[in-house]
């Protein structure tokens, strides 16, 4: 990935080192800003995934005093309305991936989606941007090695496997987080364009 010494840094909060050259990855050379890591602490937010984002983006733009991209991931049973939804963390904690599942034993109904929300702010005070990716799929019976979250108990839909068990260059382009960040992506390369385009039209003028 090239280094542009001119585009101001923009913060990421916790995104662990490894993590971030994939996230700069999808966001390609479009994206005006060098991301940077790093780690504030947040209060945890209750209510609504986009509410939580927004409240998440605005304080981590507050501390920082300046752009900022936070995320947040959720995973949401049908049967349950939604949750755990943003309180995922707090019940795979208490019940790892086997207890998630085993939550769904009175359910017939086994479907579940993946979350994730990017939210950008150009700084403290300023709007709060969403950018979301969705994955829809069922609750399992763990499967894959325990690396990494609820991904043993997750089968997105079109698969055989669970987020697990899938090679991870496969999760990484079909996942929640891949598709919210090329949402962002999009967004920022479709400003560039239409920026050029602007200057180019008052050239001609
Ligand atoms: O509140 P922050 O600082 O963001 O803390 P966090 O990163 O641990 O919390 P998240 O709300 O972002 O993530 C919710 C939980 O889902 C897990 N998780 C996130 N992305 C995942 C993925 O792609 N596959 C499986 N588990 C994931 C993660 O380990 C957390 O336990
Ligand atoms: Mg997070």
């Amino acid at each position: 990935v090239s280094c542009v010494l001119d585009v101001p840094f923009i913060f990421l909060t916790s995104f662990p080192p490894p993590h971030i050259f994939q996230v700069v990855h999808i966001l390609g050379d479009q994206f005006p800003y060098k991301v940077v890591s790093k780690k504030i602490d947040l209060p945890e937010y209750q209510g609504e995934p986009d509410e939580v984002c927004i409240q998440k983006c605005k304080e981590a733009a507050r501390q920082i005093d300046g752009p900022v991209i936070v995320e947040d991931t959720c995973l949401c049973f049908r049967a349950l309305g939604g949750l755990p939804g943003p309180y995922i963390k707090w019940f795979l904690n208490q019940l790892k991936p086997t207890g998630l599942h085993t939550l769904l034993a009175g359910f017939e109904d086994k479907s579940a989606w993946a979350l994730c929300t990017f939210a950008f702010s150009a700084g403290r005070g300023e709007p709060v941007q969403l950018f979301r990716g969705k994955v829809e799929g069922m609750i399992v019976e763990p499967r894959g090695p325990p690396d990494f979250g609820w991904d043993p108990c997750f089968e997105p839909d079109g698969y055989d496997k669970t987020y697990a068990e899938l090679p991870k260059e496969v999760k990484n382009s079909i996942s929640h987080r891949y598709r919210a960040l090329a949402a962002m992506s999009e967004h920022f390369a479709k400003i560039n364009r239409t920026s050029q385009e602007s200057k180019k039209n008052k050239q001609n003028e």
